[in-house]
């Protein structure tokens, strides 16, 4: 249900003291069309309480001629910014870009991150937002589980389902999601609360298989049959099952591109406050799914791209699984147990 300005305002305030925001500093809020009203009304509000300078760059749509899906998230890699030196350059001479139009998977947020720019990410709803809003406390768990996440060299994950797949580690890096952008070259995404990395090429093998009540994304479906993905040597091999396995795979194979099969991020929930239940009281394109993605205990893998963290593969199909019931080893330690962040995890 809404949310006021005030509370809005609120959290904004928080969000933007945990980036380290200072007075006379640069923000540059990236728009489009899909932009949320309020989240920039609120965003522009805070930002100048702290005494920063707010620019505001809004940027035309892409991809939607081409996308079936109308979710940001959905259709990665080429962006507005593609090809946009002017564009390109305003966010490099920004200390802080508030994204509120999704740049995700794209060749030119690196170039923001590598000359030393913050990203932070904002299109979930006002509500979602102000639910979600991140703490300090969100930054300690995520970071505490990295630590074990990059000291592991397998992680192996099973369910009472049939999933049995495991994963080389430490070819790539952590992806550290927990909702702001305290240090410069830091990409986030409020709201979060999440762990990923992505598997050594060529090593992700064995089952998944996806039980009724598992999620996809962009679909925005809770499957209601099982969807059995063989792994084998990093990429999807084959996708069984009834029609919802078809829908997956037909829509995938639209790309004519082998490279969407490619696993892309894994890793695991840690957000005490998002919640498995919450998609389903949502209309699907009013908001891209973050309480799957990061709710406490969830498996979630991914396929195509990985570029984001500095692989070669930009496939522009990007389909995120959170799973529920899982159990996720890294080497020999359970970090989630069917379905339960355990130990340290919590
Ligand atoms: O925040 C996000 C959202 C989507 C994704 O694939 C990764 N991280």
């Amino acid at each position: 249900m809404p949310v006021s300005d005030f509370e809005l305002v609120q959290s904004w305030r928080q969000v933007l003291e945990l980036c380290n925001l200072h007075s006379g500093q640069s923000v540059t809020i990236l728009t489009s069309i899909g932009t949320n009203a309020q989240t920039l009304r609120c965003a522009l509000l805070a930002v100048q309480e702290k005494g920063a300078i707010a620019n505001r760059l809004d940027l035309q749509p892409t991809n939607g001629g081409t996308s079936l899906s109308r979710d940001p998230l959905a259709y990665v890699g080429t962006t507005p910014l593609t090809g946009n030196r002017a564009a390109v350059e305003m966010l490099k001479a920004s200390d802080l870009v508030l994204d509120l139009m999704t740049l995700l998977f794209s060749a030119e947020q690196h170039e923001i991150l590598d000359a030393g720019g913050r990203i932070l990410l904002v299109v979930e709803p006002p509500d979602v937002l102000v639910r979600m809003t991140p703490t300090a406390e969100d930054r300690t768990r995520v970071l505490k589980n990295s630590a074990r996440l990059k000291a592991a060299k397998v992680m192996k994950v099973t369910s009472a389902a049939g999933t049995d797949a495991t994963f080389a580690l430490g070819e790539y890096p952590i992806l550290e999601e927990y909702g702001f952008v305290d240090k410069p070259g830091r990409w986030d995404h409020w709201p979060s609360g999440f762990l990923a990395t992505w598997a050594n090429e060529g090593s992700a093998e064995g089952k998944i298989v996806l039980a009724p009540g598992d999620i996809l994304l962009p679909q925005k479906s809770y499957i209601t049959a099982p969807i059995t993905c063989h792994l084998e040597k990093g990429y999807v091999r084959a996708i069984e099952g009834g029609f919802e396995a078809d829908h997956l795979r037909d829509y995938m194979e639209s790309f004519h591109d082998p490279e969407v099969f490619a696993v892309s991020h894994i890793g695991w929930g840690l957000q005490n406050r998002a919640h498995w239940s919450v998609m389903g009281f949502y209309d699907r394109e009013a908001s891209i799914g973050m309480d799957p993605r990061a709710c406490a205990g969830n498996f979630l893998w991914s396929t195509g791209p990985n570029n984001e963290a500095g692989g070669d593969r930009d496939t522009a199909c990007h389909i995120d699984i959170p799973m529920r019931d899982c159990t996720v080893m890294l080497d020999d330690e359970a970090v989630v147990q069917n379905g339960k962040l355990v130990g340290e995890s919590k």
